[in-house]
């Protein structure tokens, strides 16, 4: 029998495995044929420049391996895009997100997912951050036992940037990468034995414009999964590891659905064992935070758990109940873990996680060592323990870190408290979160300093974003995408809202404008005039002002910000 046979008869056999209705949407048929012919490459354009290297990782091949993977699933991505906007509709006039009836069985009945592969069941410090070669070699050798390379929150999709990120990660992979710094005449190379590596593709939102099939910007996930498992999965396998993935901000279990569609149809196109792929879900929406169980049965032959989204998470919050005007925000600052809504979130990720056999990863503390300081990074430290011990002790399986320095502080406190290589046979049968409790409001004080915060961090971070930058220190914190959509969604719900502020001032597009101008004023010292004029600061000014004051919320600060950056380099076809 075919290859391709066997796997058609695979698929149609899944489709009437146990809560097989709930796979009624199965996969367009030209998505099990691999022929050529069906990707014709002369519908597919590439509008970036194609040096050399970047002709060495998107080669004819993986061109047409990813076409082929954007014809077959971006239909069912727009249909799902849209599926989200018809949801908001229903929030927007009154409703919330709820536990699904329809898939009730799902929740109460008894499964597991597949078997974890060995590299991945300790995963106790795993660190993150943008793909640019340096940073990919510190990452790999900062001792942390997972590198989670990313094309989202903290990357700026440039086209050069993205498949420089793509060729760094493929050398990672190969395994002799150097990186000599011009700037510091460092050099950097990877040591032997270095952390496991997933990459983050982009979420299912965000186009790539330099990569147009039949007249269209395919979906950026696509991209930055396909490129990258074209180019590596099979090196992944032979070293026994494998192509491991992060997916973000995915808003229901249809999502993970097509998430798991793309991974068989792609291990199938390289003819790799089915399973191969693993993946671990960001819980980092409202929405999804009612659909753990079922995104985990979705993905069950791949998954590789959960992990808390903790900043997605908040500015989701703020995006699902916009018009709830009982459920403003407080400070930014004042929304932890411990508010009653986060902790219950958190917790229900450790519950179903361990119930289904798999790690449920905490998340990301925004603290980062401040050089300047003792005091205050010493301060600063003890925040990122008290979080990381919450976390172990509450069972999560490990933890993420932004920054190399933290990775032993990190270690220390899930080597004291996990012995074992995870804590996913700690069941948490008391956990018990209703729907109330995850949407419960959090409490706390809304301020004209944090106010004035959101702008500063709002505009610095949307400025160094159109200049390529998706992962900046700001005020002695990490602040990336996520935490810059809390910034400017914050501001857009508190003027809707005319919330009032602790100086007792009602909020009104009016006032925030003055205090921008203000803000902006005290930027331009700060900064000084050249740096100010010769950067995208007033650029950046005015797209957070219009989406602070529009009269809809947009979806995401990055949809915007993107057709900027790509605007610059999305111009004609490069010669394929
Ligand atoms: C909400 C979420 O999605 S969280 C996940 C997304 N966010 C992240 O991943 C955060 C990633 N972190 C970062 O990008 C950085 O740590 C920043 C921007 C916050 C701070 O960066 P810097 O100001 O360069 O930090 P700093 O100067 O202290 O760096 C010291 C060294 O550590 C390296 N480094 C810092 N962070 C990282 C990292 N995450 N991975 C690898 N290396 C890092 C720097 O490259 C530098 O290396 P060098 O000494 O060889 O030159
Ligand atoms: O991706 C992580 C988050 O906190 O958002
Ligand atoms: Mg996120």
């Amino acid at each position: 029998m075919s290859a391709t046979l066997t796997w058609r008869i695979a698929i149609l056999t899944q489709q009437f495995l146990p809560f097989g209705f709930l796979r009624h949407l199965p996969l367009p048929i030209h998505c099990f044929s691999t022929s050529k012919t069906m990707v014709a490459q002369q519908s597919v354009s590439i509008l970036g420049p194609m040096s050399e290297a970047n002709s060495s990782i998107l080669s004819p091949e993986c061109i047409d391996f990813v076409a082929h993977l954007a014809r077959c699933f971006a239909p069912r991505r727009d249909q799902l895009l849209a599926r989200r906007k018809a949801k908001q509709q229903e929030y927007d006039n009154g409703g919330a997100p709820k536990f699904l009836e329809d898939t009730r069985h799902i929740r109460e009945s008894d499964w597991q997912v597949a078997p974890l592969p060995k590299d991945l069941l300790d995963r106790r410090v795993e660190i993150t951050g943008p793909v640019d070669r340096k940073m990919v070699i510190n990452a790999l050798n900062s001792g942390a036992l997972v590198y989670m390379a990313d094309f989202e929150d903290s990357t700026a999709p440039t086209w050069n940037g993205t498949l420089d990120g793509q060729i760094n990660l493929r050398d990672a992979i190969k395994g002799n990468m150097t990186f000599k710094d011009p700037k510091s005449g460092k050099t950097y190379a990877l040591k032997d034995k270095h952390a496991v590596l997933m990459v983050r593709p982009r979420g299912w939102h965000l186009p790539e414009n330099h990569f147009i099939v039949d007249g269209r910007p395919i979906p950026g996930s696509i991209f930055d999964f396909g490129v990258y498992f074209f180019n590596n999965a099979k090196a992944l396998l032979a070293k026994g590891s494998g192509p491991y993935f992060y997916l973000p901000k995915m808003e229901s279990h249809l999502e993970a659905r097509l998430w798991n569609h793309v991974f068989v149809t792609a291990q199938h196109m390289l003819g790799i064992p089915q399973g191969s792929v693993k993946a671990t879900v960001l819980i980092e929406t409202l929405p999804a935070a009612f659909e753990m169980d079922e995104i985990l049965y979705e993905l069950r032959q791949h998954s590789a758990g959960l992990n808390c989204g903790r900043w997605d998470y908040i500015f989701s919050y703020i995006k699902t109940l916009r018009t709830h005007a009982d459920c403003v925000m407080p400070d930014r600052g004042v929304v932890t873990m411990t508010q009653p809504f986060m902790l219950a979130y958190s917790q229900l990720v450790i519950k179903t996680c361990h119930r289904r056999g798999v790690h449920a990863m905490g998340g990301m503390a925004a603290q980062i060592p401040i050089k300047t300081s003792k005091e205050a990074n010493d301060a600063a430290m003890e925040k990122v323990k008290a979080d990381k011990l919450r976390e172990v002790k509450d069972g999560h399986d490990g933890t993420w870190v932004a920054h190399p320095a933290l990775v032993t502080i990190a270690l220390d406190i899930f080597n004291q408290h996990m012995k074992e290589a995870n804590q996913i046979s700690k069941q948490r049968p008391d956990v018990r979160a209703s729907e109330q409790a995850l949407l419960a409001a959090p409490q706390g004080p809304r301020t004209e300093a944090t106010l004035r915060t959101n702008c500063l961090v709002g505009v610095q971070y949307l400025e160094a974003w159109l200049g390529g930058l998706g992962c900046v220190p700001l005020y002695n914190l990490m602040e990336d995408a996520a935490t810059a959509e809390i910034c400017r969604t914050q501001v857009w719900q508190w003027i809707h809202h005319e919330a009032k502020l602790d100086n007792g001032q009602i909020l009104t597009a009016a006032s925030f404008h003055n205090i921008m101008a203000e803000e902006m004023q005290k930027l331009k010292q700060e900064v000084g005039e050249k740096r100010f004029t010769s950067g995208n600061f007033t650029e950046a000014a005015e797209l957070f002002e219009r989406m602070s004051t529009a009269d809809e919320l947009g979806d995401f600060l990055t949809l915007p910000a993107y057709e900027r950056l790509s605007s610059k380099t999305a111009k004609a076809p490069s010669k394929l």
